[in-house]
């Protein structure tokens, strides 16, 4: 057994050892660029690694381009895993499928599985990786980098290079618009952009059951915004051919009730797209806009509702104005708070055109962008024009025609003897769709469809009274305007 006598002698020894190596090195320093020996021995120790390593890796991050956008190659690649090959791993992550109950399994992260395409076999890992962090935190490290990991030996390269990869994407993609629920979305306040929730926009599952069906509206003008969608959602080389982003501006206008946002709710649904609701006051300035932007995916609606109301963007051309004419000609009502955050806001207007057809507006493509407003003479001409705002939909008070699809779809009747009167009535009295859907109403299990109609007759009676009272006074003989 070695003494401790011995133990340090051969701890001296060692050590004159390390020391005569590094003089040693000095002295070939001296007479040899070292960088030149370091890089040799990098090459070789390469060749040797690969003779004994064979395989090749190809890595499919979670973000592109500087982490602005997460990649889409990321997401066929999730969705194709989850569909081929999650029966092979042993920890799924489960998450509301399609329908709602049931479950979608995909592989979880640090998993592995293999796959097999034209005889060569592959694996698939799911990686995430975090720098190493100075304090203990429950919650994962915000700067964690996810990724998969594809490892397949290097005779398979041109399989893998020329077809395999191609054939991961094309099938995520398909598996991905299959299984895909789609999403209704809503922007986060910037100071949740970064740390452990880094998000800027928060989702829920879209489930409004409008369809162009059950809107009330000019059958006219409704078979005219179908097929202007349907050329939109087609449109995709012929957008490419003429040079133009494959994006489409709407501009809803019209009385509080007429079925604005109802009518987007029935675009998304006719188009299988998801929906952006862009809350543009608590957006703080044109860059948070922009990144805003580029997190949306294809196949949405961007929506900013009550445009006149988000932002003073008639501001810079119509300075006259006194501060108690704006407040007075806006009708929304105020939330607390809300005047704070329009105060906070520093998006302009040249940021909203940007947004809208600026250069960063072409990423990704296939988006409608739908602005809604109550007061379409108060925005800015540079901000509806057609090129920007292609389409112009006017929503207005019911006519009988919109009262024929309320009435299909909500008492479930097409014509009935009491349809003449308020047909008649329709045309002296304004009353918005809001106003008739919630007088066809059932309120209670007794009542039928008469007795609705009744009601609603009743009403546009009273509504007529009332208006004709007001013109008496005024001295006024239009149309009156239900209240
Ligand atoms: N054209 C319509 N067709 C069918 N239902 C309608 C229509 N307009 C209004 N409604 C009914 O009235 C309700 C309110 O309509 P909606 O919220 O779409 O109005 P809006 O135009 O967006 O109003 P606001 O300007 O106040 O936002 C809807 O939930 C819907 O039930
Ligand atoms: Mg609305």
């Amino acid at each position: 057994m070695a003494t401790l006598s011995d133990q340090w002698a051969s701890l001296g020894s060692l050590g004159s050892l390390m020391a005569s190596i590094m003089f040693l090195w000095a002295v070939v320093g001296r007479y040899v660029p070292l960088h030149h020996l370091e890089h040799s021995l990098t090459k070789h120790s390469r060749r040797l690694f690969a003779f004994v390593y064979p395989y090749v890796q190809v890595t499919i991050p979670e973000f592109s381009g500087e982490r602005m956008k997460r990649s889409e190659a990321y997401t066929s690649v999730e969705a194709y895993l989850s569909n081929s090959c999650s029966q092979n791993a042993s920890r799924l992550k489960a998450e509301f499928g399609k329908e709602s109950g049931s479950l979608t399994l995909s592989m979880d992260e640090h998993e592995e599985v293999t796959d097999e395409f034209e005889g060569a076999k592959l694996w698939w890992a799911s990686v995430s990786r975090s720098p190493p962090s100075q304090s203990i935190s429950w919650h994962p490290p915000p700067d964690s980098r996810r990724y998969y990991r594809l490892t397949f030996h290097r005779r398979h390269r041109e399989l893998v290079v020329g077809s395999y990869l191609a054939h991961v994407l094309r099938e995520g993609r398909e598996v991905g618009l299959r299984k895909r629920q789609r999403k209704l979305y809503t922007n986060n306040p910037s100071d949740n952009w970064y740390g452990y929730k880094r998000t800027v926009w928060s989702h829920i599952v879209f489930e409004h059951p409008s369809t162009f069906d059950t809107l009330a509206m000019d059958p006219g003008k409704k078979r005219e915004l179908m097929d202007d969608l349907i050329a939109f959602r087609n449109g995709k080389e012929y957008y490419a051919k003429i040079g133009k982003a494959w994006k489409r501006g709407y501009l809803l206008y019209g009385p509080p009730g007429t079925g604005k946002s109802t009518m987007i709710a029935a675009i998304a649904n006719f188009l299988d797209y998801d929906v952006y609701d862009l809350e543009l006051t608590s957006v703080k300035n044109n860059s948070e806009l922009r990144k805003l932007f580029i997190e949306t995916t294809s196949k949405s609606i961007i929506v900013i509702e009550d445009i006149d109301c988000s932002l003073d963007l008639t501001g810079k051309r119509m300075r006259t104005k006194t501060k108690k004419e704006d407040e007075g000609g806006d009708d929304k009502p105020k939330l607390p708070g809300e005047e704070e955050d329009k105060e906070k806001s520093k998006v302009t207007l040249s940021g909203l055109l940007n947004f809208i057809d600026g250069l960063w507006s072409a990423c990704g493509g296939e988006r409608l962008i739908i602005f809604t407003t109550n007061h379409v003479e108060k925005l800015d001409p540079a901000l509806i024009r057609r090129g920007r705002m292609d389409k112009h939909v006017e929503l207005s008070y019911c006519n009988f025609e919109a009262f024929m699809v309320l009435a299909n779809s909500y008492l479930g009747i097409d014509p009935h003897p009491l349809f003449d009167t308020i047909k008649g009535l329709m045309e002296e009295v304004k009353m918005t769709p809001a106003d008739v859907a919630e007088t066809l109403m059932h309120k209670s299990a007794k009542d039928d469809a008469v007795s609705r109609l009744e009601d609603l007759i009743q009403a546009l009676e009273m509504a007529r009274g009332a208006a004709a009272k007001v013109d008496e006074g005024s001295g006024v003989d239009e149309t009156v305007e239900s209240e």
